[in-house]
């Protein structure tokens, strides 16, 4: 791909219907379950993606049997019981946060020395939470620098399991890891919050996907205290929905050109959080429609909102995308742990909404985006998808928006801007 996209403005509304590729987070949970799992699984409606590739490509080094075909969105995997084959491993994982923090827990339940390690910005992401419950529930890993952070060392000798508390205030995904590899320990494993939990729609992203293997996990309704036995996990034939966070992009496109935009195969009965964006859109004036497998929204004029987005915070920089497009001004809270992903994601969005005429005041846990006259620029997206992916919305209203370094969005959705341009290709100009 170039090393930068020239976003083409459209000539009027967006109207069409899009799927976007499958869920990473369903994905990568899918395909630990199904490693663990006793038999062989069938997964269908795959992501083909970075994240995802990196995950198969551990498991395959692992020594897990596996047959991919209908171009990565199908995969036969045989499962393993819940043992590892291979004794040792050095495993890349580049970015991926769910990569790493899964494969880091499933890892313990094996016999062996195993290393995990990624690219720069993911030796700067945080782990040390997971490492700690880990280590109390009778595994062995560190992390190499002593730093918290990545490479990390896994010394396994199965996962004795047990009770262990574990702080959720930077990342729900090492609650996660450590519910994913509970059904294969030595004995149940309890869990404890320690303090604040964000991201909760994606714990229940794992409690799904485990049930669906076989596996329960008792939550409760705060998810304060996590309960899992030890039955291990069952092979099972799952299907895999599009990608909630993805379908973002396009339900923002409809809102931003005023236009009609259909994403297809999720339904209001989704199991991800992310479908609960089209609550922001409705709440700015857009119209939602739900059906058992499609989720509509047509655009009206905008106003600004004000609204708590750490359940659904990959949708950030969506939302600011279209406050450049409202009536006064959007407040984002609640967002702080966002500083840790792929970028500072709120130093990054802040900077680049400014470049592009809007008016930003930044706090440490969330922005407040005042549009202002726009203008045309060329954008930083600090090797981040959603920021390449958020900020091209802008060009679909504003000219000369031009994309720095586009393929990154290969990390979760490699081809973002041909669906872009397909849907944008039924923008009608105006009658
Ligand atoms: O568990 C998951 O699949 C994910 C959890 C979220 O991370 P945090 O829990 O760190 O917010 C989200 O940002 C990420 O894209 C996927
Ligand atoms: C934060 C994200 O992913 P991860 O944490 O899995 O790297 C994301 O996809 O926005």
């Amino acid at each position: 791909m170039d090393d930068v996209y020239r976003v083409r403005p459209v000539a009027g509304p967006i109207v069409g219907a899009v799927r976007p590729p499958g869920s990473k987070s369903i994905t990568n949970r899918a395909l630990v379950c199904a490693a663990l799992a006793d038999g062989r699984s069938t997964l269908t409606g795959v992501l083909d993606s970075d994240d995802t590739r990196y995950m198969l490509a551990a498991l395959q080094t692992l020594g897990f049997a596996m047959t991919v075909s209908d171009e990565g969105k199908t995969i036969l995997l045989d499962g393993a019981g819940g043992r590892i084959p291979a004794i040792e491993a050095d495993l890349f994982v580049g970015n991926s946060g769910t990569t790493i923090r899964f494969l880091t827990a499933m890892l313990t339940l094996g016999a062996g020395g195993f290393r995990l390690d990624g690219v720069a910005r993911m030796r700067e992401r945080p782990i040390e939470d997971l490492v700690a419950a880990l280590n109390q529930l009778g595994a062995r890993v560190r992390c190499e620098a002593e730093n918290g952070c990545p490479p990390l060392w896994v010394h396994a000798n199965g996962l004795p399991g047990g009770a262990a508390s574990v702080r959720g205030d930077v990342s729900s995904q090492f609650l996660s890891g450590l519910m994913l590899a509970a059904p294969c320990a030595e004995a149940a494993v309890e869990l404890t919050i320690d303090g604040v939990l964000v991201s909760v729609p994606y714990v229940e992203i794992t409690r799904r996907v485990m049930s669906a293997f076989g596996a329960e996990a008792s939550t409760g309704a705060d998810y304060a205290r996590i309960k899992v036995a030890n039955t291990g996990y069952r092979a099972a034939h799952y299907g895999i929905e599009p990608d909630a966070s993805a379908a973002s992009y396009f339900w923002a496109a409809a809102a931003i050109t005023g236009g009609r935009v259909t994403v297809q195969g999720l339904g209001a009965d989704s199991i991800q959080g992310d479908v609960r964006f089209v609550d922001c859109l409705e709440q700015m004036g857009c119209r939602v429609e739900s059906s058992d497998d499609s989720l509509t929204v047509e655009g009206a004029s905008l106003r600004g909102i004000d609204v708590d987005m750490n359940g659904i915070s990959d949708t950030v920089q969506t939302l600011g995308a279209v406050a450049l497009f409202a009536e006064g001004p959007t407040t984002i809270r609640n967002v702080g742990h966002i500083r840790h992903k792929e970028t500072d994601r709120i130093a990054a969005l802040a900077c680049e909404l400014r470049r592009l005429g809007g008016m930003v005041e930044e706090s440490e846990t969330g922005l407040v985006i005042h549009p202002g006259p726009l203008r045309g620029a060329e954008v930083e997206t600090y090797d981040d998808h959603r920021m390449a992916m958020s900020l091209a919305l802008v060009g679909l209203r504003q000219k000369g928006v031009v994309i720095k370094d586009p393929g990154c969005t290969a990390k979760t959705y490699p081809n973002f801007f041909t669906d872009l341009e397909g849907i944008a290709s039924g923008a009608c100009p105006p009658v």
